[in-house]
């Protein structure tokens, strides 16, 4: 059996007495491709936000290549080699994306924006060829806010990159994307997936089944069926969690 990149053990989260998740355990093998899906409240931004150190968990275990990383701050546990796209939004609208790489190398994403331009540079480079991989060759001059939607997506992707991560963790990075989108994304996260593990939340199950090598299926909170993709999609189990969803839409 593949080593774990990523394991939790009866990882659990109240909010004020009502359990988001519960007692769940994973196993993301090294190297794959890992999909967190359910519907909606089922729990997975809440079991995203465990995983990276965004929340604490209420009890259970986070271990990362076999350490212990239960209650660590999300920036130790980013430098342990877990990174999260990032959400371009709460970043600096008027920085190009090349600006935005090139913090992101000098680790200093988010806050200590005021480094010198000499220092930025030393990553220009790198940061450029990052954008190259993510499809944004010719728009390392742009501003972010300039950027269409996916293209901001994929800066995001760049900036995770940036932090050249062992484990990738993608929160639903299709959502609110147009089709030719999400073929280009789903194209991009193949190529970067490349000697990494990545989990990502997906609501869109075409892209799970293009990319994922395994699929977590949370319901209440709790794991519902965990399988390959093909054998998620046919459980019955799987089938109603959704249909009760659908119902509940109506
Ligand atoms: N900060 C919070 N305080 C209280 N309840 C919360 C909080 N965050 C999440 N919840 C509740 O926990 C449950 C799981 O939410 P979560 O966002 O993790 O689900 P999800 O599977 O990501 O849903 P979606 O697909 O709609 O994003 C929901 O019932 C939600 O209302």
């Amino acid at each position: 059996m593949a080593h774990s990149a990523l394991t939790a053990r009866a990882l659990t989260r109240d909010f004020r007495g009502f359990r988001a998740v519960d007692a769940v355990d994973l196993d993301v093998a090294d190297g794959s491709v890992h999909a967190l899906v359910g519907p909606n409240g089922a729990g997975k931004t809440t079991l995203f936000n465990l995983l990276t150190g965004f929340l604490r968990p209420t009890a259970g275990r986070i271990e990362v290549g076999g350490r212990d990383i239960t209650g660590l701050a999300p920036e130790k546990i980013a430098r342990l080699g877990v990174a999260r796209s990032f959400q371009i939004t709460s970043l600096f609208s008027q920085l190009t994306c090349r600006e935005h790489v090139e913090l992101a190398l000098a680790g200093d994403l988010g806050w200590k924006f005021w480094r010198s331009d000499k220092l930025l540079h030393r990553h220009r480079d790198r940061a450029l060829e990052l954008l190259g991989q993510v499809g944004l060759a010719g728009h390392a001059e742009s501003t972010a806010d300039s950027l269409a939607y996916g293209r901001k997506r994929a800066l995001e992707l760049a900036l995770a990159l940036a932090l050249d991560p062992k484990v990738l963790l993608l929160d639903e990075p299709t959502a609110g994307m147009g089709v030719e989108d999400v073929d280009r994304t789903v194209e991009l996260i193949g190529r970067v997936r490349d000697g990494r593990t990545v989990v990502m939340v997906e609501h869109n199950m075409s892209v799970v089944g293009a990319l994922a090598d395994r699929v977590t299926v949370l319901q209440a909170g709790k794991v519902l069926v965990e399988g390959a993709y093909a054998q998620v999609r046919d459980d019955e189990r799987v089938i109603s969690a959704y249909l009760g969803e659908a119902h509940v839409a109506d």
